[in-house]
């Protein structure tokens, strides 16, 4: 009788143990889940993305140690990039020498230089004042978003890239708090840089057809935007392949513009040069000259894809040439040492059809 009391007991006991024990592991995973609140981040892998962007940006910015984040504004983080993080320098960017110095001017300058812009200023009180809207409006690929990141890179400024639409779809119905944190936070993170890829899409012509979530939204911004003091360093940046799509409202906010258009044959040939400077190139049977002629109507992106082509076109030939001797069991000895310098042919192949010009007035033949 004890016997089966001792055992009832222990069943009992093992159930017990085992209920607490799977309550525990699904209260822990749900906190887990859910640590912060609801929007601090879905997964587990964008909450720690957005921990180690804080991290980094304390640990360059110790004074932002004891700042206290809300969940809207850890949210936003996961949009943001750090200057150190940021790999494209004005450098890079080719045929835009010109655009690039009244940036600098007029967006580097009051972001690193305050003091020269604040309306409090002694000298010239006020009428030195930093832009708070900048548009760069071009056809696509022309390098809008390389210019932002740049500028974002060479000012020390952070970065928070947002594209309207998606915070209209993931954040449906709470969006107008996220685009609060983007301005509470970029306060807190200043120097700051807000760009907003294709502005159109958001900013475009209020319509009475327009859901109420994005006029809302369309005026929160617009507050949020009118309230950043002229002393903040805080900038936002527009792109758009669309300036006519843009509510004049919103066209009077971005007061600087700057047109990133196709390229002409110098600035063409000034980002081949830049694209192609890792690469060896055929002292004989390279011609550079040849190669701006025949990309008119070409955006920088363009030509990026036309040099990657290129390449893989002489390493496609490499491939072919080692296979051939292994199939003929051919001496190593014999085999290319590498991939050969490239052509101009190799550019040709890939050209649209259209641009080309003939191969014998390139002197190709
Ligand atoms: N002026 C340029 N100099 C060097 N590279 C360029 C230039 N313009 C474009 N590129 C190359 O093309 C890529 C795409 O450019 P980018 O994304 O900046 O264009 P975009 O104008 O922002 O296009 P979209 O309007 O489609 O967003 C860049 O990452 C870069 O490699």
């Amino acid at each position: 009788m004890a016997r089966s009391i001792d055992l009832k007991f222990l069943a009992d006991l093992s159930v017990l143990v085992g209920t607490g024990l799977s309550v525990y592991y699904l209260v822990s995973r749900l906190l887990s889940e859910t640590d912060g609140g609801p929007l601090f981040g879905k997964s587990k892998e964008s909450r720690q993305k957005q921990s180690q962007t804080w991290d980094s940006l304390v640990a360059v910015r110790p004074q932002l140690r004891d700042v206290r984040l809300s969940t809207y504004e850890r949210t936003v983080l996961a949009s943001v990039v750090l200057p150190q993080d940021i790999d494209v320098t004005f450098a890079d960017v080719g045929g835009l020498e010109d655009m690039v110095e009244e940036l600098t001017e007029s967006v580097i300058c009051p972001l690193t230089m305050p003091e020269l812009y604040a309306s409090s200023s002694s000298s010239g009180a006020g009428l030195l004042s930093a832009p708070r809207g900048v548009l760069l409006y071009g056809p696509p690929g022309c390098g809008k978003t390389m210019v932002a990141k740049a500028l974002a890179k060479e000012s020390g400024a952070t970065f928070v890239s947002l594209r309207m639409s998606s915070i209209l779809d993931k954040w449906y119905g709470e969006s107008n708090k996220i685009v609060d944190a983007v301005f509470s936070l970029a306060n807190k993170i200043q120097p700051c840089i807000v760009f907003i890829d294709e502005i159109d899409s958001f900013l475009r012509e209020r319509a009475s057809s327009d859901h109420e979530v994005t006029a809302m939204l369309k005026a929160e911004f617009m507050t949020l935007w009118d309230g950043l003091t002229s002393n903040g360093r805080i900038l936002v940046l527009g792109a758009t392949n669309r300036m006519t799509d843009i509510d004049s409202a919103f066209l009077r906010r971005l007061p600087k513009r700057f047109a990133i258009p196709l390229p002409g044959p110098q600035e063409r040939r000034q980002i081949l040069t830049i694209l192609l400077q890792g690469s060896e190139l055929d002292s004989e049977k390279f011609d550079l000259g040849a190669i701006v002629a025949a990309t008119r109507n070409m955006s920088g992106s363009d030509l990026k894809e036309l040099c990657r082509d290129a390449a893989l076109n002489a390493a496609r030939e490499y491939i072919r040439q080692k296979r051939q001797l292994a199939k003929t069991n051919t001496a190593q000895e014999d085999a290319p040492q590498g991939i050969r310098p490239l052509r101009t042919s190799d550019f040709y192949k890939n050209l649209r059809i259209e641009s080309r010009i003939p191969l014998a007035s390139a002197g190709l033949d």
